[in-house]
């Protein structure tokens, strides 16, 4: 073992789910809060989360608990809640931080009220806590049953990013090390509306072409976005933003694209939603990522149409007008 031997997860959705059996699999005690109390005991009982990640046996190392306090001796803490609800969750869980232990942030979205990424909050709300994020291609149920992953871990503290790779890093589920936080939040960030965009366009029978041409004018929305930010490109174009805007954008599997592929079916936002305990960031996420790129002064018009549709400013069929109306332009502007 090389540190960090007990790990901590907050939030018992598929993905804090996942998260946990990979930690597990490394032969580490893991503590997984769920905000649901019958979660905690379905994972205790019966080594399932059928609620959230149904069809994955769970490790005998994993521990669930409804309460906070159980993480207090923990050696690190993933917070893996929804993006909206992270602040709220992280109040609640700053009490029983203990003292040095790494946070790493494992969501993907921009919290709405406040325009703020998860560092910032996460900054606002344990002021004394080193943040680390996870971000990339990896579909929790992928990681739940060991099939090959490999994520972004990027940690400012070289030396507690590093060891964090060593430690949650197995032959299948595979971190690299980067030290650019705000790369790494932008990119899951906006895949996620992206993905929303490319659902609409499988939905609607645009075809392939319109799909490959939404994941090149997306990655350039995405990277202007986070170069603005004070993101390095090359982080961009990593597996936190390139691999996962790939994945993400082509596979229904996704919440987001499937999402778009009803909305571009001519389903209603909230008929979707209602259908799903599950959550689909890019929703609440668009139009923050909207109002970031006005005070960036970057143009990011498929996030703009995207949230135009979801907050129900524009039809999807005039969304699509509109984007195609747009004036021909230099590639590289
Ligand atoms: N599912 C996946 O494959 C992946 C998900 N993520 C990210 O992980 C984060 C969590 O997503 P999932 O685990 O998929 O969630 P999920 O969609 O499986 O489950 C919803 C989660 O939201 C929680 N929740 C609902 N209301 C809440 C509230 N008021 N306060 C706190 N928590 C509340 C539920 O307890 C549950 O844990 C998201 O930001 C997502 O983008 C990242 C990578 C992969
Ligand atoms: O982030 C993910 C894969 O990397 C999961 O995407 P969805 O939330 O769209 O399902």
């Amino acid at each position: 073992m090389n540190g960090f031997d007990h790990i901590g997860v907050v939030g018992a959705g598929a993905w804090g789910t996942a998260l946990a059996q990979a930690a597990a699999k490394t032969g580490r005690r893991v503590t997984l809060w769920a905000r649901e109390s019958e979660v905690a005991e379905a994972i205790n009982t019966a080594r399932e989360n059928t609620a959230f990640l149904p069809g994955a046996r769970l490790d005998a190392a994993i521990q669930a608990t409804p309460h906070l306090v159980e993480l207090a001796e923990c050696d690190v803490a993933l917070v893996v809640t929804p993006a909206q609800h992270t602040r709220a969750v992280l109040g609640d869980l700053a009490p029983h931080l203990r003292e040095g232990a790494p946070v790493v942030l494992c969501s993907k979205g921009i919290e709405q009220a406040t325009l703020k990424l998860m560092t910032e909050v996460l900054a606002e709300v344990c002021p004394r806590t080193r943040a680390a994020v996870l971000s990339g291609p990896s579909f929790a149920i992928d990681v739940a049953k060991g099939l090959p992953t490999a994520v972004t871990l990027a940690c400012a503290d070289e030396r507690a990013g590093r060891a964090l790779m060593h430690a949650l890093g197995s032959a299948s589920f595979r971190p690299y090390y980067a030290d650019d936080l705000i790369g790494a939040e932008i990119g899951g960030a906006v895949k996620n509306v992206l993905a929303i965009a490319a659902g609409v366009v499988e939905g609607r029978g645009l075809g392939r072409s319109a799909h490959a041409a939404l994941i090149a004018r997306g990655f350039a929305e995405l990277t202007r976005l986070g170069v603005a930010m004070g993101a390095k490109r090359e982080t961009l174009a990593g597996l936190c933003g390139l691999g996962d805007l790939v994945l993400t954008c082509s596979s229904p599997q996704s919440r987001n694209m499937s999402c778009g592929i009803a909305l571009g079916r001519g389903e209603a936002l909230a008929d979707i939603l209602a259908a799903r305990n599950s959550v689909t960031e890019g929703v609440a996420t668009a139009p923050a990522v909207v109002a970031l790129a006005e005070r960036h002064g970057v143009e990011m018009p498929i996030c703009e149409s995207v949230s135009r549709v979801v907050s129900g400013d524009a039809h999807v069929d005039a969304a699509i007008e509109e984007l195609l109306a747009r004036p021909f332009r230099d590639e590289h502007a």
